[in-house]
């Protein structure tokens, strides 16, 4: 079992197969939400250093792509055996920088492991075509190219598996990458290089720049001439930004955005079923994901039983500190995520929407808050508008198929849906008509590796994992081969 601890240069950045210091010298501090504790100073990586890493991306880009695909199938299956080795030490470590329930950062750590361990195999299925010519004595072949150097940038909520969702398949394909953590937690991305040392991952094919310059880093990670492709995950403001950062050398993207996601439960739905799927749906990771159920749609004739079970189920969830026993809700990030939440349950509240349970930070105080469940949300409330982020539900109360398919549908967001129903037309006809990239019918939690996740409208552009999320790391070239007659 390798001791990350004893090997994890918690202070450095990585650059190059190096654990530097940055060029500044200096560092920032990374803490614990759950109680404030300080648990490390990590290099604060500067525009010079970002040059650097990107200087390291592109020499290690041919000889890493010259390897064959299953030399890189290998190595990644290396890499994704380590990190199923230390679950422990980097899902302890994840709740510690994060703050989710430990259990839940474990889990998260399998779930990235999933994206090393499916590229690794789709690494050698990037195939091409023979297509028949039109013309006599030639040929036209299709091949398959690594696009290039690579710029990710990565959130806070997810801060090992949106990582290993853009590593796994760039590297499968060839590329080299540049990773830009959050500020807010750096250190599982410095854990996943120190693994990737181990698994004989090249010096500057991976590299890592913890950085509290957010704006100086991501400027050369979005712009420089260098970078093929930016791979970006968070906010669908800064997914704008990135757009237009990229736009003069005409880079490719991959946005993965915000979301609104509706949540229905018709009539006809097995109500224990919609409750544990609401639940699920909505306070992972303290309702901290793109993909939580953000506005519950109940149909009249199910609302009042729905509503009272719902609100019950969430009145008992724990709230505490990850390592806690029994706990699933932890700490928002920070103080201006816990003043959101507050901010949009004060306007709901204040518009006429009741609080059935929570509706005020915990108890326990700090970054806490109190699971909640509203009712009656009124339709012009900012919380049914804006992405919550955070462990409320706002319940709204339909009368047909057709208004909830209108209000669900009413957002610039389109990441995720969720409903529960039985009738088997009525499943067809609203997976259909849901404006979004992933739908999820009867079950509350629809990710997976096999699946190809991303979203439609302002929620983003490109898929990850699935048998389609390497072609957003692949070129297509054709040769076009002629004087074959005979
Ligand atoms: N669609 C998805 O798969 C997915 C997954 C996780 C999170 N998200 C979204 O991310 C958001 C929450 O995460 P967040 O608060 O970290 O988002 P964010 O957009 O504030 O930050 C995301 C990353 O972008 C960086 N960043 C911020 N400003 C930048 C700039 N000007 N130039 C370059 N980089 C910049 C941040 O440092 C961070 O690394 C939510 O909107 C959530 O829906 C989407
Ligand atoms: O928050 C965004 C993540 O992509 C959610 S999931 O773990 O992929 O479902």
């Amino acid at each position: 079992m390798l001791d990350i601890a004893s090997k994890f240069k918690m202070s450095d950045a990585y650059i190059d197969g190096q654990w530097v210091k940055g060029s500044s010298g200096k560092s920032f501090a990374v803490s614990n939400p759950a109680n404030g504790a300080h648990l490390a100073n990590v290099a604060d990586a500067t525009a010079d250093d970002a040059l650097a890493a990107v200087a390291a991306a592109k020499a290690a880009f041919k000889p890493w792509a010259a390897k064959t695909a299953k030399q890189r199938c290998d190595i990644l299956r290396r890499w994704n055996d380590l990190i199923l080795e230390n679950v422990e030490q980097l899902g302890a470590l994840l709740s510690t920088e994060q703050g989710k329930p430990l259990a839940e950062a474990k889990g998260e750590i399998v779930y990235g492991a999933s994206y090393i361990d499916w590229f690794a195999e789709e690494a050698r299925r990037a195939y091409g075509d023979i297509i028949p010519p039109a013309r006599p004595n030639t040929q036209i072949v299709v091949m398959k190219q690594p696009v290039g150097v690579v710029a990710a940038i990565t959130p806070w909520n997810f801060p090992n598996a949106m990582i290993a969702r853009k590593v796994a398949p760039a590297l499968a394909a060839g590329c080299t990458i540049v990773i830009k953590p959050a500020p807010e937690t750096p250190l599982s991305a410095l854990a996943l290089a120190v693994l990737a040392e181990e698994a004989g991952i090249p010096k500057g094919v991976l590299n890592i720049l913890p950085t509290t310059h957010t704006t100086e880093v991501g400027d050369v990670l979005t712009k420089h001439e260098d970078i093929a492709k930016v791979s970006f995950t968070g906010s669908t403001n800064v997914g704008r930004l990135i757009m237009r950062n990229g736009a003069d050398t005409v880079k490719k993207l991959s946005l993965e955005l915000g979301g609104n996601a509706p949540f229905i439960v018709f009539d006809d739905a097995n109500l224990d079923d919609a409750v544990e799927g609401a639940l699920n749906s909505k306070f992972r990771n303290s309702g901290q994901t793109c993909v939580c159920a953000n506005r519950i749609y109940v149909q009249a004739g199910i609302y009042d039983a729905f509503a009272e079970a719902f609100a019950k189920r969430v009145g008992d969830l724990k709230v505490g500190d990850a390592f806690d026993d029994g706990v699933t809700q932890g700490p928002l990030i920070n103080a201006n995520a816990l003043k959101k939440v507050e901010e949009l349950v004060g306007d709901a509240v204040q518009k006429g929407a009741t609080a059935a349970t929570g509706g005020k930070p915990h108890e326990l105080g700090g970054l806490y808050y109190a699971p909640t469940v509203l009712r009656d949300v009124p339709l012009n409330a900012r919380v049914l508008k804006e992405e919550i982020f955070g462990p409320v539900a706002p319940l709204i109360k339909f009368e047909t198929e057709e208004e909830v398919i209108d209000l669900a549908n009413d957002s610039e967001f389109g990441l995720a849906g969720y409903f529960f129903a039985r009738d088997i037309g009525r499943v067809w006809r609203v997976a259909e008509a849901l404006e979004c990239g992933i739908v999820g019918v009867n079950e509350g939690i629809t990710s997976a590796v096999e699946a190809p996740f991303g979203g439609v409208k302002q929620s983003g552009l490109g898929r990850e994992g699935s048998h389609y999320g390497l072609d957003d790391y692949l070129e297509v070239k054709y040769v076009l081969m002629g004087g074959l007659g005979k």
